[in-house]
């Protein structure tokens, strides 16, 4: 049964946090009757009270009863417990697959009421409409597809969309997420079917950082597929054509982005799941002209630079320690390319040294093993990263992770492979004789099965003492008699919304590197010493809108610092510079959008 006085104290502590604002005034619709009901913006379903029934047209469209949002509520919940229970014995993939059609259908239908169960219940919703399911969603995406979410753009729209893109409904868009679905999560090219990523960000925009639903855009842009499977499949619902390469790939992308900015100046816009190369390419083609950043470049980098910082703290070392620390980062993509050339940068700065110096702590590997200067074809965005054979203790070109591992004894062992397993029984085993009383390992890869290790076999083969994150989640581990292995969750969703919601409220022109810094030490600073002695780096993700707003606020006051803020709204970049720093967090706080059913007006 729904227990009013739960959900009257849960929202009382959400009011003291500061997350509920005063109920908004009516809000004006533009269609009525039966238009109402069908649209998930404004749909309340057995909500309305009567006279709004009277005012929309909708009487007799209803059951003559009006249900309250509490009562509403319960009854998804309780059907979601009831779906639990009723498919307890039936495979992960099968029970994850329902979890998201039940979610999805409300999503699809009352998006009101779909953002307070997802906001309320983040810990439990956030693997199903995010990491890892989101993943299993994608592979499927095809047959699963019932309603179009979001904007699709394709190679055949050559010319058309700057017209196209006024066929989106919402006047105003503040964020959008845009994948051309070469990389998704760690399942590679995805094609069409890539689009559930840029929905389960922007979900996360709207339950971390506040974004009103009715102003996020997810766009696929396809370009075609490598994916021969996908080419072949008749369900596939995307270009049955090879990707576009080279200039004509940069031309599309570029007409996307024109009409994008044309018809919204102001909004941010978020690249992921971008195939290494065009992530970086379009980062650096894009990032001075356009309020945008690539999450899997400079998100992760600042989620991981806060574990690597936290994993320095656990040791009950000074943060100045971390210029000491032997860092071997398994993945050469465009997230551990991001991580290793952030955290170069932070050692420089801490130590006072040059770029150059600063990379003899770190370890880069790929599929072909270390990377030193003596590797033939060397990726340009890896060259800088690659070891001096005369400086790497004896070990090739090539060796191999166990080598490594055995002969570095790192501090932190990290992994953006994107291949499952890799952190296998003998390299945790190596991880026991690390130079650190507490190795740090980070199996960041996503989805679950593509994470280079699970928690218990890390805390099993290297040892209690670790600390561990990972890129989805798992359970925290029962080590016996009574003691508990932290699983900290290390994932850009830690920081993408901070920075989208600080660069949007800020009114920046574009997102500087120092604005990504501060969202870094801000997360890096949030846990106690305490919290952080006992492995524990991340916030739980309940707290992610606390975390977020936060990071936000720090992100804004940087954009302001560096002169690249115009302001949002009534807020000129003046009134913003004269904002304290707890002023700023309120700022930002109060401009988070929080469901609750508002009056609806009808105006032609
Ligand atoms: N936790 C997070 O927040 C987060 C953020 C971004 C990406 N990721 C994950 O990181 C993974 C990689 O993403 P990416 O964008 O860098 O991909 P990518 O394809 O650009 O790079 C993958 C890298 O892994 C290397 N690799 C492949 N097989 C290997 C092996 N056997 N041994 C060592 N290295 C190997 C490749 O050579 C390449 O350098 C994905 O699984 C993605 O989901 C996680
Ligand atoms: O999507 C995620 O969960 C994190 C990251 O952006 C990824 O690509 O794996
Ligand atoms: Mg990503």
């Amino acid at each position: 049964m729904w227990n009013i006085a739960r959900f009257a104290a849960s929202s009382l502590r959400r009011s003291r946090r500061s997350f509920s604002s005063a109920i908004p005034g009516p809000c004006i619709v533009h269609k009525r009757g039966a238009d109402i009901l069908h649209d998930p913006w404004f749909n309340k379903d057995t909500g309305f009270p009567l006279t709004e029934r009277d005012r929309l047209g909708l009487r007799g469209l209803l059951p003559p009863r009006v249900i309250s949002f509490e009562q509403q509520y319960a009854r998804f919940m309780e059907s979601y417990r009831s779906l639990e229970k009723n498919t307890q014995c039936q495979p992960d993939s099968v029970v994850s697959l329902a979890k998201w059609r039940i979610l999805n259908r409300l999503h699809d239908r009352n998006e009101t009421l779909y953002y307070r169960v997802l906001i309320d219940n983040i810990k439990d919703f956030a693997p199903i409409i995010y990491t890892p399911t989101v993943g299993l969603v994608c592979q499927n995406y095809s047959g699963l597809f019932r309603r179009p979410r979001g904007m699709y753009f394709s190679a055949k729209d050559k010319g058309e969309m700057m017209s196209m893109i006024y066929n989106w409904p919402a006047n105003q868009v503040d964020m959008i997420v845009i994948t051309d679905g070469s990389r998704i999560l760690g399942l590679g090219d995805l094609g069409v079917q890539g689009i559930g990523i840029p929905i389960g960000k922007l979900d996360m925009y709207v339950a971390a950082a506040g974004i009103n639903p009715q102003r996020v855009l997810p766009i696929m842009i396809d370009v075609g597929t490598n994916n021969q499977k996908l080419l072949e499949d008749r369900l596939y619902l995307g270009l049955r054509q090879p990707r576009l390469e080279g200039e004509e790939y940069l031309a599309v992308i570029d007409e996307l982005m024109e009409a994008i900015v044309t018809r919204w100046p102001k909004a941010i816009i978020q690249f992921e799941d971008f195939q290494m190369k065009w992530a970086f390419e379009t980062l650096e083609r894009y990032r001075r002209r356009f309020c945008m950043f690539n999450d899997d470049i400079q998100g992760t980098a600042g989620v991981a630079l806060a574990g690597l910082l936290g994993a320095v703290r656990a040791q009950g070392r000074p943060l100045t320690d971390f210029v000491n620390q032997k860092i071997v980062v398994v993945g050469a993509g465009s997230a551990g390319l991001g991580v290793v050339s952030t955290a170069v940068q932070a050692v420089a700065r801490m130590a006072g040294k040059n770029e150059e110096a600063a990379r003899n702590q770190f370890y880069l590997i790929d599929k072909d093993g270390l990377i030193t200067k003596e590797r033939k074809n060397i990726d340009p965005a890896a060259a800088p990263f690659a070891k001096d054979p005369a400086n790497t203790d004896g070990l090739r070109e090539g060796a191999t992770l166990v080598e490594v591992v055995k002969k570095i004894k790192p501090h932190v062992l990290l992994g953006l492979s994107g291949v499952g397993g890799i952190f296998n029984e003998e390299v945790l085993k190596a991880m026991r004789q690390s130079d650190s009383i507490k190795p740090a390992i980070f199996a960041m890869s996503n989805p679950t099965m593509k994470a280079e290790c699970t928690a218990v076999d890390a805390f099993k083969h290297a040892g209690e003492n670790i600390i561990f994150a990972s890129g989805s989640p798992f359970e925290n581990v029962d080590l016996g008699n009574g003691k508990v292995g932290h699983v900290n969750q290390a994932n850009n969703m830690y920081l993408f919304p901070g920075i989208g919601l600080g660069a949007l409220l800020s009114g920046a022109r574009s997102i500087s590197d120092g604005m990504l810094q501060v969202a870094a030490e801000c997360l890096a600073s949030y846990m106690t010493d305490e919290e952080v002695k006992k492995g524990i780096l991340y916030p739980s993700i309940d707290s992610i809108r606390h975390i977020t707003a936060e990071v936000g606020a720090a992100v804004l006051r940087a954009a302001v610092e560096e002169e690249l803020a115009e302001g949002h709204g009534d807020m000129g970049p003046k009134e913003l510079m004269h904002m304290s720093k707890e002023e700023t967090v309120k700022y930002v706080t109060t401009n988070m959008w929080f469901p609750v059913y508002i009056p609806l007006v009808h105006e032609k």
